[in-house]
């Protein structure tokens, strides 16, 4: 092992200073087996992990220039219910990445990147477990997914509990120090739960410098929610959760994935299916996450429909023998209620019109699909820490399936304001695939009616839509905005 590490991987050079591609060194030439098509346009309010949005979907199918027969390639792959979904972070925008990152349950404080699920890593290569809906042809559909439409897929492999859980909280095999001749740093292991490196130092706020590097990195912010690479203040409370005496030790107990729920992970970190809360725990779980204070103002949508497949942090009581630190179960603020205004519901009906002028869904199978991966996404704060914490009074846009959401922020909701057919189509890839024309799309809206609307809010709302209003008339270039400055009446 020393040895391989020594050598390093050298990638070999061409005459013309080509790398060439090696898989000795590592140097792996990737060919996407497939570009996804899937329900997510954008990373904007695309789910952080596949467990927040049981209904999403998308399909996969395999290019020909990879198997002349694809289905040849899919042949036996119908009998699993999950897979693993290897894929490029092909929007990541730069391949640069830092050392430590911000993700966004930790509030700004930072971490290690390889102790994240941040799309900013060495290799952008993200892995998700999708449920598997069907196999047709050379083609698979999926639910439950985090990815973005036209993401090149490298890999599907099938999930196999047996193999791919961890069965058993293995004791610790003794002292695993394969290099004498290095100085001995001391190591976190899952059992001993002590450490004096300089990212735990960090990520408590407390204790001396550590005699090894740690450097401080210059805080930035970014509008990435899912690397969320922003310094933002965070209290030391909360960030001592992260400590490694705050993690959580479970045994091996066994258990299945919720109906209709990736078996797969917290927000962003994974750790493999976890055991169902007993109903009256889920109950009182269902309860605090419909917001039951929250004042719905007249001639809202008040349904206590539970908004979304349930937060897995919150579901989740144990996992099988496996040990997680304790800030990647318990989320930063609790679920978001989530509301549609009446204009929304309208809008809603109208996408899922069977009127065929009428624009429908590709992915969903009914207005009610529509709504539950629209709630399941906004109940998880799909903002960046930056946008939750800096830009809480901006509209936030986000297209799923042929829907164009608008909605905004308030305490403790989310309120869908419009949804209207998304139009332009999405750049892709590979544009030999056939793939499904999706996008964002900018819109002109008549806000009057909504702006009438939010006369009747109370004390709060209001306040927080004024400042939202305010906002917007700063915020010219949103074309939406300046629409809405138009056409709401001064409060
Ligand atoms: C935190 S990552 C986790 C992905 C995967 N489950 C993993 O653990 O590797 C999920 C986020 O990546 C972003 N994303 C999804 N597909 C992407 C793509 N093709 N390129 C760049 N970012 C993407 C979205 O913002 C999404 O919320």
């Amino acid at each position: 092992m020393r040895g391989l590490q020594e050598r390093g991987p050298g990638p070999a050079a061409t005459p013309c200073g080509c790398v060439k591609p090696a898989l000795e060194t590592g140097n792996l030439l990737t060919e996407p087996i497939g570009y996804l098509e899937s329900c997510f346009s954008a990373k904007n309010g695309t789910p952080r992990q596949p467990s927040i949005c049981s209904h999403s979907r998308a399909c996969l199918r395999i290019r020909k220039s990879i198997f002349n027969n694809p289905e040849h390639s899919l042949m036996g792959l119908e009998q699993f219910s999950h897979v693993w979904i290897l894929f490029v972070f092909h929007k990541n925008g730069h391949l640069s990445c830092k050392a430590k990152v911000q993700p966004p349950r930790l509030n700004g404080a930072k971490t290690g990147v390889f102790s994240t699920r941040s799309p900013h890593r060495p290799n952008a290569i993200g892995l998700t477990l999708a449920k598997l809906e069907k196999v047709e042809g050379g083609a698979v559909y999926l639910s439950g997914i985090d990815m973005i439409h036209g993401t090149p897929v490298l890999d599907i492999k099938p999930y196999i509990a047996d193999y791919d859980s961890p069965q058993n909280l293995i004791e610790p095999l003794g002292d695993f120090n394969l290099q004498n001749n290095q100085p001995k740093t001391k190591t976190v292991s899952p059992s001993d739960g002590k450490s004096d490196s300089c990212e735990q130092q960090q990520l408590s706020g407390y204790g001396k410098p550590s005699p090894y590097r740690c450097t401080e990195e210059k805080p930035e912010y970014s509008e990435d929610g899912a690397s969320g690479d922003n310094d933002v203040k965070h209290d030391r409370a909360e960030i001592q959760q992260s400590l490694p005496e705050h993690r959580e030790r479970v045994a091996s107990l066994g258990s299945e994935p919720r109906s209709g729920q990736s078996p797969s992970v917290a927000e962003e970190q994974v750790g493999p299916p976890r055991l169902e809360q007993s109903p009256s725990e889920e109950g009182a779980d269902e309860r605090l996450r419909a917001g039951e204070a929250a004042v719905v103002p007249p001639g809202h949508s008040a349904k206590r429909r539970p908004a979304a497949p349930p937060h897995p942090s919150r579901t989740a009581a144990a996992a099988h023998g496996t040990v997680v630190p304790a800030w990647v179960r318990e989320a930063p603020a609790a679920p978001l209620e989530v509301r549609f205004t009446p204009h929304a519901e309208m809008d809603l009906g109208h996408l899922s019109s069977e009127d065929v002028s009428q624009a429908s869904f590709k992915y969903f199978q009914s207005a009610e699909e529509a709504r539950c991966a629209i709630e399941a996404v906004l109940s998880a704060d799909p903002r960046s820490v930056y946008r939750r914490k800096l830009c809480q009074d901006r509209l936030f846009y986000f297209t799923v399936d042929t829907a164009h959401v608008t909605c905004w922020f308030g305490d403790g909701f989310a309120e869908v304001l419009r949804i209207k057919p998304a139009s332009a189509p999405v750049q892709l890839t590979d544009p030999a695939e056939s793939l499904v024309s999706l996008g964002c799309t900018k819109f002109p809206v008549s806000n009057w009616r909504t702006c009438q609307e939010r006369a009747v809010y109370s004390g709060q709302q209001a306040k927080s839509y004024a400042h939202l209003r305010g906002s917007r008339l700063r915020h010219q270039s949103t074309f939406l905005s300046k629409d809405l400055a138009a056409n709401c009446p001064p409060q």
